[in-house]
């Protein structure tokens, strides 16, 4: 029923005006799934490869297409190995990481189609659906999302004490809309960076106490825990001729960048710290997780790219206590899946998430209630961010 009858590979839109890949599937029973690729700004040196939309499709309808003509969608494996099949490579250099995740997600939309079940509960099983992540929401953002903001890529609103996740949803624009009150009230203008979130031209000691504020006011409002988190995207940061994190005129060695943020993390409460050190430096991690792990998260993206081998080896030398995964680091569902089992299995908390350059394409809000992860950072406002977080929404009321 789930056997792939065709596939379509076509340009579309991101939410940067760039062009991305978008993939359907059809099965022979007239299942029909949709899947478009999202692309990151601040990319992690070992994720998969993204090659330019139109060389990417050339290539999948080349090697991929007729591969996976007669596989079963429902099959998601087969799928996914199918893709790395006919790319060949180990990071889809050769057929593009755009083409192989839109296809991956496309072809588990048809496979859920035919099924009559929704997404979330193909990819997860029966019992999925109960419990809903925490929603991380992009207010304050700089680094490689705006320019001349804060050198810190993301300030993360966190409603940890969210009854629901529509709750959570709601708190997280509010916090944004009172950043905005917070910054008129200080006279400063701010424009908005790629994912929605303020991009106000001030320091990042200034948006520290503007996102304090306004998490405060809204935490007033509703009556329940809002902290917050970071992304501090420290690759980009890092200055490899220097050895040093840069910060405009100023520099910090990686002994003052762990103490900097160990420093954060106790001052504003932070419940999340995101890459807060290079790529590279799996032992700074490792200090700076055995510093406050216990009371905050540290999370890797660009260091472990949603990839089990980097993500085995931060284990081995406890580089962090979660993972943040995005299909599209990686290339297909199925090594996503793999990340967060892995995971998982070794108490780590999973972050479902977005990329700055984002579609209308809510396969992650699925992904997260599939995987059951704790956590979905997906922006806050702005239509391909809402997408994501109204689909979460509508899981939650049983209306997908
Ligand atoms: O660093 C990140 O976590 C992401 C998403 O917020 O940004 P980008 O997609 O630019 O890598
Ligand atoms: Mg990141």
């Amino acid at each position: 029923m789930t056997r792939i009858t065709g596939i379509s590979l076509r340009r579309v839109l991101d939410s940067r005006g760039n062009p991305t890949v978008e993939a359907d599937v059809l099965t022979e029973s007239g299942g029909f799934g949709r899947g478009a690729a999202p692309s990151g700004a601040s990319t992690g040196e070992y994720e998969a490869i993204e090659l330019p939309a139109n060389e990417s499709i050339a290539k999948a309808r080349e090697h991929a297409v007729p591969r996976l003509e007669g596989v079963y969608a429902g099959d998601q494996r087969a799928v996914d190995n199918a893709l790395r099949a006919a790319d060949g490579t180990d990071d889809f250099s050769a057929i593009g990481a755009n083409s192989a995740v839109a296809i991956s997600m496309a072809a588990a939309k048809a496979a859920a189609d035919v099924l009559g079940a929704p997404l979330y509960q193909h990819l997860g099983g029966a019992f999925r659906g109960e419990n809903f992540p925490i929603p991380l929401g992009n207010v304050v953002g700089g680094g490689e999302h705006a320019k001349e903001a804060t050198h810190i890529q993301e300030f993360l609103a966190a409603p940890v004490g969210a009854p629901s996740v529509s709750e959570a949803v709601f708190a997280n624009a509010a916090v944004h809309a009172a950043v905005a009150d917070v910054l008129d009230e200080r006279g400063v203008p701010a424009a908005k960076g790629d994912e929605g979130a303020w991009a106000p031209p001030i320091s990042d000691a200034e948006a520290f106490e503007v996102v304090e504020e306004a998490v405060d006011r809204v935490e007033e409002e509703v009556g329940f825990e809002i902290r917050f988190g970071l992304d501090m995207a420290a690759a980009e940061l890092y200055d490899d001729d220097r050895e040093a994190y840069v910060y405009g005129d100023e520099a910090k060695s990686t002994d003052e960048q762990v103490e900097y943020v160990a420093g954060l993390v106790d001052e504003y409460d932070l419940a999340y710290v995101e890459d807060p050190l290079d790529e590279n430096d799996y032992e700074a991690f490792a200090e700076l997780t055995d510093r406050v792990g216990d009371r905050t998260l540290i999370c890797g993206d660009d260091l472990f790219v949603t990839n089990v081998e980097r993500l085995r080896e931060g284990i081995d030398v406890g580089a962090a206590n979660s993972i943040l995964i995005k299909p599209n680091q990686i290339g297909t569902l199925s090594d996503a899946f793999d990340a967060v089992e892995l995971a998982s299995r070794n108490g780590y908390e999973t972050v479902i998430s977005h990329r700055s350059g984002e579609t209308e394409d809510t396969t992650i809000a699925h992904l997260a209630v599939a995987t059951d992860a704790g956590f979905i950072k997906t922006g806050t406002v702005g239509g391909e961010r809402t997408a994501k977080l109204n689909e979460l929404v509508r899981i939650a009321d049983d209306a997908v």
